[in-house]
């Protein structure tokens, strides 16, 4: 209180005026300051004042009338007022000053011992006291507060017990203690059953000074870790700890799960790279082992270098596509990946599959930019693979159809832009399969291996081999002058693969077949230029193979009727427009037929009727051979059960079975189900079977034969010789029978080796005790040729062309009543002397036959060397004489040929000419037995004729 302090009010209670104005006296005379005295004069007034709260203090009379100043100032305490109050009374009392002070009375005065100056004081003190006690009650307030409403969870603790003080809210909530629960709690309460735990600065978390983390548990049991700091005080002369708590348990978790990540980068096989994107050219600042290991960088090689360091120095266009996306991805700060040519360190390129991410800070600003490398170079180098392989022949490396087919299609724009041929060559080994089944599939292998590389040797840069099935390569010549200059290609093709092979110690022999398709490249389907070099390899194999054939319009027309005829055959075999013909065997002694053949026909209804030599390989391509097989078995069958019936029970009947048929599952079953089905006899059934059926599935094949033949059912060999099987194959055949191949017969009369092959397989078949059948005997001499020389049937148009079955019921009927072939005997016996004067001159033939005709010979005379052949053939002729000069062949030729055909004959040659070296040839060969010269003498050539019946007879006897 000073002069400047403002008006100090002054409450007095006090039920006695006097007193009031001994107060008001005192203060005015000893106040160094204003004062204002209100005076109340009871108990309720008093408090009703108090409450106003203008009074700096107030000063209560002990006794109040019938209220006590004491319980006045205890009224106020329980209200809250803060006002200091002195106690007035009238007389000293100790127990009554304890109490007030108690009460918080600040002072006691005995009125009338109070002068001004103490009264002064005291009202000083009680007030300085009101507002040190005011003050410390503030801050008391404000540090309760601080604790109280403190965020971080605090305790106070006693030391000794460890019994919990206090508990701000923060910690109550975090331990879930109400305030009330506090009571009685002590810190080992508070702590997990496990609660120690080791210092957890490897745990990644920064700890605080001095703190230390424990496992606490919370009211309902659960756990958590909590940092605890803990600080010693006084308070109120009281020891204590506060203990200042912190959960940090998702904090460890964050801190364990980033370490998991960190070490799962660490660990990671992809390459991980940071860059700071807030730095120019966007440093590297992180990268991890594997990035080490996949680019052969250390980390600190690669620190502060931008990503592009991995990409080499050249330029690489194939980089430009991902390096696009990449910038285009970063400018727009979202996730790109994009799949780079990466060189290593030691230069060696990798593909690296990368994934970039940016990283944001809490702004949206990238701060950094994540790279995830995968090293995706063997995935690319399989693909690659694989992309070959879908393009390419496994076996040879050449491309493939489908590759073929691209490359094809590029020329034809080429071509056409700049005025080009293109030329595919279609080249096909000669019976390939032959060859891979003796040699083997592995030296098969490695021919085909060695057939595209010599193509392959013999192309230009530009022009493509593939292969495109089997034995089938493609040349492709996309870039000529003119379609001629396949020519030398395909000759050099050819050329080249004849070249023998040598194999592991083998050598092989090989040829190819060729068709050359050429355009200018508007052809509508490129491909159609393989069908059409297709078609004409097809013919250069049908010329011969060996050689090579151009496509023309014609072949395609051909093709194209086949591929109809292949369309219309399944209408044919459903509609029944199938029919069988037969052609009588006849037996060579007796003329008798002893067997007919099932031969099918087609009577198209446009077409008319087809030979079965153009719609059977056509139904063996398709499959159609197997119901089209068994429809002409079934109606043989029954038609020959017919024949039966009427009388030719002696007759048999040959069916055609295609390799398909034998090879099928289940073609006894349909042998068998045709025989009970007809009712057929299986011995009057005999299937004809061509060799090379055996050169596919052998073991089958023979099995399934040899079945048959256990049914009763007979087989017979067709078109022998003409396929490529060996002899050691045809003695594990069950045949009965072998047809040799009409080729044979044709020229068998006048053609050396033709006549030998026969010969020589009617000798083997009948030592390994087989009969034998001559197909294609067309003329008599054929006939009689065959019959000479032991063949047991014969076949051809000389007997009977194929016919309908009502045409062979009267065929056979025509040889009952006596039509029937006889057997041409010849007219003259064993005893019988034949002689056969051959001269292109009819003059000279009538001049000798005059001359000889009186020695009694039988004389044929031809001036044909054709004729000649026949004559041979139909007659048992002994001795010839023939020409030296002749138009068709030189006398000493057409008599070597004889002598290889009928070695037994004696052979003489007259001539006008001396071809002295010709004749000295032929006589040295055994050719010929005398050589008489022109004019002749009469008597001297009737001698040598003589002689020459007599040299025959000492011959041959
Ligand atoms: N799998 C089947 N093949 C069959 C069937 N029917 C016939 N064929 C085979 O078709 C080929 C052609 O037969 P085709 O036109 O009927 O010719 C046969 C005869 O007509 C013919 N032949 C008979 N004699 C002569 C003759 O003196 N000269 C001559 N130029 N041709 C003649 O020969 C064919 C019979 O040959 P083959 O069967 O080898 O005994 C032919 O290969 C038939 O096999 C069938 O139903 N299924």
């Amino acid at each position: 209180m000073t002069e400047n302090d403002p008006l100090l009010r002054i409450l007095l209670i006090e039920d006695d005026e006097d007193d009031y104005l001994i107060t008001l006296d005192l203060l005015q005379d000893s106040s160094p300051v204003s004062t204002r005295l209100d005076w109340v004069d009871s108990y309720r007034e008093g408090i009703a004042a108090l409450e106003t709260g203008d009074y700096a203090v107030a000063l209560v009379d002990l006794r109040l009338g019938p209220d006590s100043g004491i319980e006045l100032i205890q009224q106020a305490r329980e209200r809250n007022i803060t006002t200091p109050f002195i106690l007035l009374t009238g007389q000293g009392d100790d127990e009554l000053d304890v109490r007030a002070v108690e009460l918080g009375a600040a002072d006691y005065l005995v009125k009338g011992t109070v002068d001004g100056h103490t009264l002064i004081r005291s009202i000083r003190y009680a007030i300085d006291r009101a507002m040190a006690t005011e003050s410390l009650a503030t801050s008391e307030s404000h540090y309760r507060l601080l604790f109280e409403n403190n965020p971080a969870p605090m305790c106070l603790m006693e030391p000794d017990s460890q019994a919990l003080v206090s508990m701000n809210e923060a910690a109550r909530v975090l331990y879930g203690y109400s305030n009330e629960e506090i009571t009685g709690l002590t810190l080992n309460r508070l702590r997990a059953a496990d609660h120690t735990l080791p210092r957890l600065s490897s745990e990644g978390i920064l700890l605080r000074e001095g703190g230390i983390l424990k496992r606490h548990q919370r009211r309902d049991g659960r756990e958590m870790v909590v940092e605890v700091v803990s600080t010693s005080m006084t308070i109120n002369h009281r020891p204590l700890k506060v203990l200042m708590i912190t959960d940090v348990t998702s904090q460890l978790d964050n801190s364990r799960q980033l370490r998991l990540f960190k070490r799962s980068i660490e660990s990671s096989s992809n390459g991980i790279i940071i860059t700071d994107a807030r730095q120019d050219d966007l440093p590297i600042i992180y990268v991890n082992r594997a990035f080490e290991k996949i680019t052969g960088y250390s980390a600190d090689e690669a620190f502060g270098k931008n990503c592009r360091f991995l990409q080499g120095s050249d330029f690489d266009l194939s980089n430009e596509q991902g390096l696009g996306e990449i910038r285009r991805g970063l400018k727009k700060g979202a996730d790109v990946s994009a799949v780079l040519r990466n060189y290593r360190k030691d230069g060696a390129p990798f593909w690296n599959d990368l994934y970039i991410s940016p990283m944001f800070d809490d702004d949206g600003e990238i701060t950094h930019f994540i790279g995830v490398q995968n090293d995706i170079s063997e995935r690319k180098s399989a693909e690659h693979e694989l992309a070959f392989n879908i393009s390419h022949d496994v076996l040879t490396g050449l491309p493939n159809r489908s590759l073929l087919e691209d490359r094809l299609s590029q020329a034809c724009q080429l071509s056409r832009r700049y005025g080009r041929t293109i030329a595919l060559l279609f080249v096909d080994l000669d019976g390939f399969k032959l060859i891979n089944d003796s040699l083997g599939h592995r030296l098969g292998d490695q021919l085909l291996i060695e057939v595209g590389r010599r193509l392959n040797a013999l192309v230009r840069s530009g022009d493509t081999v593939a292969r495109i099935s089997g034995d089938e390569f493609i040349i492709l010549l996309p870039d000529l002058a003119q379609a001629e200059d396949a020519v030398i290609v395909v000759e050099s093709a050819i050329h080249e693969i004849a070249s023998p092979y040598h194999l592991d110690g083998e050598t092989v022999h090989l040829t190819a077949s060729a068709g050359i398709s050429t355009t200018d490249g508007s052809i509508e389907k490129p491909m159609a230029l393989l069908q059409q070099a297709d078609l004409a390899m097809y013919r250069a194999k049908q010329q011969g193979r060996n050689t090579y054939q151009w496509f023309s319009q014609e072949f395609n027309e051909e093709a194209s009727f086949r591929v109809a005829l292949r369309n219309e055959l399944q209408d044919a075999i459903d509609q029944e427009q199938l029919s069988v013909y037969y052609q009588p065997l006849v037996d060579a002694r007796s003329g008798q037929t002893r067997n007919v053949e099932a031969l099918v026909r087609w009577q198209h209804p446009v077409r008319g009727l087809i030979s079965p030599g153009d719609f059977v390989p056509l139904a063996e391509e398709t499959g159609q051979i197997i119901a089209l097989g068994e429809w002409v078995l079934r109606k043989a069958c029954r038609d020959m059960v017919h024949l039966h019936s009427r009388g030719f029970r002696h007759c048999s009947i040959s069916v055609n079975v295609s390799p398909i048929q034998l090879r099928k599952e289940g073609f006894i079953q349909t042998v068998t189900n045709a025989l009970r089905a007809s009712g057929l006899p299986p011995e009057s059934l005999e299937l004809e079977v061509v060799e090379s059926a055996i050169l596919l599935d052998t073991d089958l094949v023979i099995n399934t034969l040899h079945t048959i033949r256990e049914l009763g059912v007979h087989i017979a060999i067709d078109d022998f010789g003409t396929g490529f099987s060996s002899l050691s194959y045809i003695k594990l055949l069950p045949a009965n029978k072998i047809k040799i191949d009409r080729s044979f017969i044709r020229d068998v009369i006048e053609n050396r080796s033709d006549a030998a092959i026969t010969q020589g397989v009617i000798s083997m078949a009948h030592h390994l005790g087989l009969e034998v059948v001559a197909e294609g005997v067309e003329t008599e001499a054929h006939a009689a040729y065959l019959r000479k020389n032991h063949c047991d049937l014969l076949q051809g148009f000389a007997f009977a062309r194929p016919m309908p079955f009502d045409d062979l019921l009267m065929f056979l009927n025509n040889q009952v009543s006596g039509n029937r072939l006889a057997p041409r005997t010849d007219a003259n016996s064993d005893q019988d002397r034949t002689l056969l004067l051959l001269d292109d001159e009819e003059n000279i033939l009538r001049a000798l036959t005059r001359v000889l005709r009186r020695d009694g010979y039988r004389i044929l005379t031809t001036t044909s060397v054709k004729e000649a052949f026949s004559l041979l053939a139909a007659h048992q002729v002994q001795v010839i004489v023939s020409d030296q000069r002749m138009p068709e062949m030189s006398g000493t030729d057409f008599l070597s040929e004889v002598k290889a055909i009928h070695p037994e004959t004696v052979r003489i040659v007259l001539s006008g000419y001396t071809d002295l070296k010709s004749v000295t040839d032929a006589i040295n060969e055994g050719a010929i037995y005398r050589f008489l010269t022109k004019p002749w003498d009469d008597q001297q050539i009737r001698e040598h004729i003589q002689q020459a019946f007599l040299y025959y007879r000492a011959t041959v006897s």
